[in-house]
């Protein structure tokens, strides 16, 4: 949060128990989760885990099945208008808007957001602040993926929401559009933002907090760093020995290698030795907390 100073900062997202089910099939099944104020909070997780889902119940669109939900203090299935505009909302492309041009867009949803938000962004400022300058007088049809996917963050961000969500914000960007949108999310400092992605590079450079979600549950929640701790025992070494390639995942690699010369000393070539990445991490948690499927 930008000027909280040592102020507590206060969830702006409280989650407990959050269920809610398909015919006989509970696609978020007891999820917790909190975000707090001006916290960037990815939600990683398998296609089907029911990221979006829980997204979408978040937002007020949809209902659950059980479960307490408070998003900024208020239940979102009472959520009113006042409410909404505290929210931005990114959903995929705004297909239906491609006559309009991208910075008459831009101004008309402020003029609908004025009456509730005392300090809407001016189009201009939402312009230079998603690198869309240079675009303001294109219309939105027009647009590239990338181009397109900003135009989204801006329309998003309209309101100078408390709270932003985005779902697979990055899905088909180039790495330089990425890249940008990666820094557009960094100037956001004041607004909280839970994300869903598949990008575990993305989660990493991008989130305060990574809750990985499995078959409809919260199977871990922290830092990468906190992630990473979780399976820091294994740590990959690979050699070469008289001509054959070794690989083995050891608990003190350091003691492993000091023995490994002492036996072996100049025999031992192409020494590598890897820390768990978050990649791993993820698999691990993916591959021990998936049911086994029929
Ligand atoms: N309207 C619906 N009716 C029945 N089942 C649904 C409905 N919407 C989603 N599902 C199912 O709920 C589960 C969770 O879906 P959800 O879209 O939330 O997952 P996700 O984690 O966002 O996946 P992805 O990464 O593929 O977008 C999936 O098995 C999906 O098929």
């Amino acid at each position: 949060m930008t000027s909280a100073g040592d102020r507590a900062k206060r969830p702006v997202v409280e989650v407990r128990g959050l269920r809610v089910r398909y015919g006989p099939r509970d696609v978020v099944d007891g999820v917790d989760l909190t975000v707090a104020e001006g916290e960037v909070v990815a939600l990683l997780g398998p296609n089907g885990a029911g990221k979006t889902t829980t997204i979408e119940v978040l937002e007020g669109f949809r209902k659950r099945s059980a479960g307490e939900v408070r998003v900024l203090g208020v239940d979102p299935e009472r959520g009113d208008e006042a409410w909404r505009a505290r929210l931005g909302v990114v959903l995929q492309s705004w297909r239906d808007h491609g006559r309009w041009r991208v910075r008459e867009l831009l101004s008309y949803l402020a003029a609908l957001y004025a009456p509730y938000r005392p300090d809407v962004f001016g189009a201009d400022e939402l312009l230079a602040l998603v690198g869309l300058t240079d675009h303001a007088r294109s219309r939105v049809g027009v647009l590239s993926g990338g181009q397109r996917r900003r135009l989204d963050v801006a329309i998003g961000l309209v309101g100078r929401p408390d709270l932003l969500f985005l779902d697979e914000p990055t899905v088909g960007f180039d790495p330089e559009a990425r890249r940008e949108f990666h820094e557009v999310l960094g100037r956001l400092s004041a607004t909280a933002v839970l994300l869903t992605t598949h990008d575990l590079a993305e989660a990493e450079k991008l989130a305060d907090r990574i809750a990985v979600l499995v078959a409809g549950r919260v199977v871990a929640d922290g830092t990468a760093a906190e992630l990473a701790a979780r399976i820091a025992g294994d740590t990959e070494v690979r050699y070469r020995l008289h001509g054959r390639e070794h690989v083995l995942s050891v608990a003190d690699s350091t003691d492993y290698v000091r023995e490994l010369f002492a036996e072996h000393g100049r025999a031992v070539d192409d020494l590598e030795v890897r820390r768990a990445s978050l990649e791993d991490v993820y698999l691990a948690l993916v591959r021990e907390s998936e049911p086994v499927s029929a």
